[in-house]
């Protein structure tokens, strides 16, 4: 299996284009299924994730083309073949469940494995499935499968009220009802800009909705939708990693296509810790104020809060500063795991059940570390870049989700890290 070789090598200097965003790419792939004329997205990200999107999209007989070395996804699904999701594809990627709102919406049934847990908690669907029953569809948990059937004449407008915010969820219901009979509302919705963007796409493609960017939003059903051309938003969690870097390890890092309102909460952060971020005309400029980090405290909440996406890469910074930070995880129970190989590295973490502790010391020293998780692999990269000697990363298939090209990016602005192909 492949490894990162890191070695701490002083301040990093120059610019880091930022992609299209993950999280983003893989609700709008979804939404072809909505229609039977053409999608195409740009500025898509070029990541593992994508991959397992377009396979489980082919093989519901899709069309999905990768041009332009993958960042446009040509996509049609004006003949579908199936409208069962397989477990072999599913259990690669939690957001294959976001297949079943559009599929439902469209064709009037489906069938999608269910994803099951993950590394940083148990992730039920539950409130998936309870906005599909508040549109009228019936649902029954068979062999590892939902299967879910919408009333004769198709899924119905309803209200649906989160008992608290789900990106997924919102995304899912959002898709489903833009095909439904009548008005649908969603309360306590998900405001990320990923859900922003779909809504837009959507728009594109004809949807009529409303409210999208705030915790409510109303979605008219329409009886078809048509076809559009849209641009993936920036990936604010790849652009809040490469913001880490320059604070980590000194110098000036210029995040090309980042804006602040994608990340307010982490900026506000960054700038209470003694970093400096500067708006420039082609994204976000990075440098330490003074000599160290001081110590911040950090909660992670559903935007516009500190996402837990990038409580990982901030702990990494954290271990390196001046005095004692608490990190609250909110989001997921066991999102810390990146913990012990912090530790391991030589910083000082306790934590305890959803906090942890973190007193900065002056220099991480590098040591083999394991990446348990997409954002935990990333968080240890950081780490490495601003330890003593070398740092071995070993399961960066983790890393591959979620950050294209991370070597070829980092090596640009002055970092020691090359990736070694195992057997
Ligand atoms: C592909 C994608 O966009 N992934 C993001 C999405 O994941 P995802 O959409 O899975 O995350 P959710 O916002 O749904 O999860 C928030 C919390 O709600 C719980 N929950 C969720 C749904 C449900 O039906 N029942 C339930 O209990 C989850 O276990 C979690 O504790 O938002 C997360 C929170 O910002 C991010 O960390 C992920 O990177
Ligand atoms: C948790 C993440 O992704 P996913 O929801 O796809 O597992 C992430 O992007 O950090």
């Amino acid at each position: 299996m492949d490894q990162i070789i890191v070695t701490g090598n002083g301040p990093l200097n120059g610019q880091i284009p930022i992609a299209g965003a993950k999280n983003a790419c893989l609700t709008l792939m979804p939404a072809t299924l909505l229609s039977d004329e053409p999608l195409t997205l740009t500025n898509a990200p070029r990541l593992s994730d994508i991959r397992t999107m377009t396979t489980l999209l082919q093989s519901l007989g899709a069309e999905v083309q990768a041009l332009q070395d993958g960042q446009v996804l040509a996509m049609s699904s004006h003949d579908l073949t199936s409208t069962r999701a397989e477990y072999d594809i599913v259990r690669k990627m939690r957001a294959s469940i976001l297949v079943l709102g559009p599929l439902l919406a469209r064709f009037g049934h489906a069938e999608v494995s269910l994803p099951g847990g993950c590394a940083i908690g148990a992730r039920p669907v539950d409130l998936h499935l309870k906005a599909f029953e508040a549109m009228g569809a019936e649902l029954d948990l068979r062999d590892g499968y939902v299967h879910a059937k919408a009333p004769a004449g198709g899924l119905q407008g309803g209200i649906v009220e989160f008992p608290f915010v789900s990106v997924g969820a919102t995304e899912n219901a959002l898709m489903a009802a833009t095909l439904a009979k009548g008005t649908t509302v969603l309360r306590n919705a998900a405001r990320e800009p990923e859900i922003v963007d779909l809504a837009h796409c959507l728009q594109k493609m004809g949807a009529q909705i409303e409210g999208e960017g705030t915790s409510e939003i109303t979605i008219q059903g329409v009886d078809t939708l048509g076809g559009a051309t849209h641009r993936v938003v920036t990936d604010r969690i790849e652009l809040g990693t490469y913001m880490l870097a320059p604070a980590i390890c000194g110098g000036e890092v210029e995040c090309l296509g980042g804006t602040i309102d994608l990340l307010a909460a982490f900026c506000e952060k960054l700038d209470a810790a003694g970093v400096s971020v500067e708006e420039t005309p082609n994204g976000l400029k990075v440098s330490r104020k003074n000599g160290r980090v001081s110590a911040v405290d950090v909660t992670t909440e559903p935007f516009p809060g500190f996402p837990t996406d990038l409580q990982a890469q901030m702990m990494a910074l954290l271990c390196t500063a001046e005095g004692t930070s608490v990190l609250e995880e909110k989001i997921f129970e066991n999102r810390f795991m990146h913990a012990p190989e912090l530790v391991r590295m030589g910083a000082k973490i306790d934590v305890h059940g959803g906090t942890a502790r973190v007193t900065g010391v002056n220099r991480l020293r590098g040591a083999p570390v394991m990446a348990t998780d997409l954002r935990a692999s990333v968080s240890l990269i950081l780490a490495g870049l601003a330890a003593e000697g070398e740092t071995i990363v070993s399961r960066v298939y983790h890393l591959d989700r979620g950050y294209e090209h991370v070597v070829r990016k980092l090596s640009g602005v002055g970092a020691k890290i090359e990736r070694v192909t195992g057997q």
